[in-house]
């Protein structure tokens, strides 16, 4: 008996169970293609495969040929290509990963296979973007299914945090699959209902690793010049950042609580903590975040204008 015939002949119910575990299996891994194959694309690309996301699910486009040849190298069971229709053709999400300068040209020259089917889910990642002006530049009269999203790098190891944000015209099965996604790369995952909201979570966490990688630089600088070595001012740094992070994570003290709890009067804390504070270092970290928020609306700004 060869393999067609028991296709054929398999009973409606093992039929239907088959059925059920294709689809069961496609909504958990969508074809999820991304339209840029930069920086944070690898971060969550590379987070997705480690969480089990299958490589042959994973697609990309990338213009720039070096570019393309490293992703291709390093992770040869994706789909790779300098083909943006390619990678959107038959997609169940696409995510736009150009840079906010490029999001007008990609959204207009791929519209119509963008929209060819309505249950293709968009995601941006976009900095400052709104989902109105990616809407306009779609040119369609339609309601679009668009996810804005703003995640961090360490998606890269599954240790991300994302904010979301969806259009009225995305399904609750659709924010599902937004959510399973970035769940699979982010360890924090919220979903915004004011749409600005997005632009206080890059504040946060979408430009937050780098405020990090700033401060630990300085802290190991720090160190060196009170004389230890690069090496051991690194280690030290890194692991008392690490080590408060999961203190905070797991105490039931506030942020506040713990910092006291290392501050002993007259000691070295309080003396570290005094002079930060007369560095204004509350302010200092305010005006950043805010400096991150007030940027996207202003890329926003800058580039909604454009038709
Ligand atoms: N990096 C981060 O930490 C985060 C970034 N984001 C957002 O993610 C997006 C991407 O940022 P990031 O990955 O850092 O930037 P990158 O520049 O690393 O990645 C963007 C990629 O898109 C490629 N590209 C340019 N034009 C096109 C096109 N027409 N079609 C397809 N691909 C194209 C670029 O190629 P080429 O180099 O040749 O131009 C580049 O490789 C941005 O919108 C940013 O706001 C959001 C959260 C965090
Ligand atoms: O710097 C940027 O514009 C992007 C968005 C958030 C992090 N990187």
């Amino acid at each position: 008996m060869n393999t067609a015939t028991i296709t054929t002949t398999a009973p409606k119910s093992v039929k239907i169970e088959r059925l059920q575990a294709i689809s069961s299996h496609l909504s958990t891994h969508p074809t999820v293609s991304f339209i840029g194959g930069g920086n944070m694309a690898e971060a969550i690309l590379c987070g997705l495969q480690s969480s089990g996301h299958p490589g042959a699910k994973l697609k990309y486009s990338e213009p720039f040929a070096e570019r393309l040849t490293y992703m291709q190298n390093k992770y040869p069971e994706m789909v790779g290509t300098a083909d943006n229709f390619q990678v959107i053709d038959g997609a169940d999400v696409v995510i736009l990963a150009v840079k906010p300068q490029v999001l007008r040209q990609v959204l207009s020259s791929c519209s119509d296979v963008l929209l060819k089917n309505p249950s293709t889910l968009i995601i941006s990642i976009a900095a400052g973007i709104t989902t109105q002006d990616m809407h306009r530049w779609l040119h369609t009269d339609q309601p679009t299914n668009i996810v804005r999203c703003m995640p961090n790098t360490p998606s890269l190891l599954g240790e991300g945090a994302a904010g979301l944000f969806a259009t009225d015209g995305v399904t609750q099965q659709q924010r599902e699959v937004a959510e399973n996604i970035m769940r699979a790369v982010a360890k924090e995952v919220l979903w915004v209902e004011d749409e600005a909201q997005i632009d206080s979570v890059t504040g946060i966490s979408g430009s937050g690793p780098a405020y990090f990688f700033l401060i630990m630089e300085a802290m190991q600088n720090a160190g060196v010049a009170a004389g230890l070595s690069p090496e051991d001012a690194k280690v030290l740094t890194l692991q008392t950042c690490l080590g408060a992070t999961r203190m905070a994570q797991t105490s039931e003290d506030d942020l506040a609580t713990l910092r006291r709890k290392v501050t002993s009067p007259k000691g070295t804390t309080e003396a570290a903590i005094n002079s930060m504070e007369a560095n204004n270092i509350r302010k200092l970290m305010e005006d950043a975040v805010f400096a991150a928020a007030n940027r996207g609306r202003e890329l926003s700004k800058e580039l909604g204008q454009e038709q």
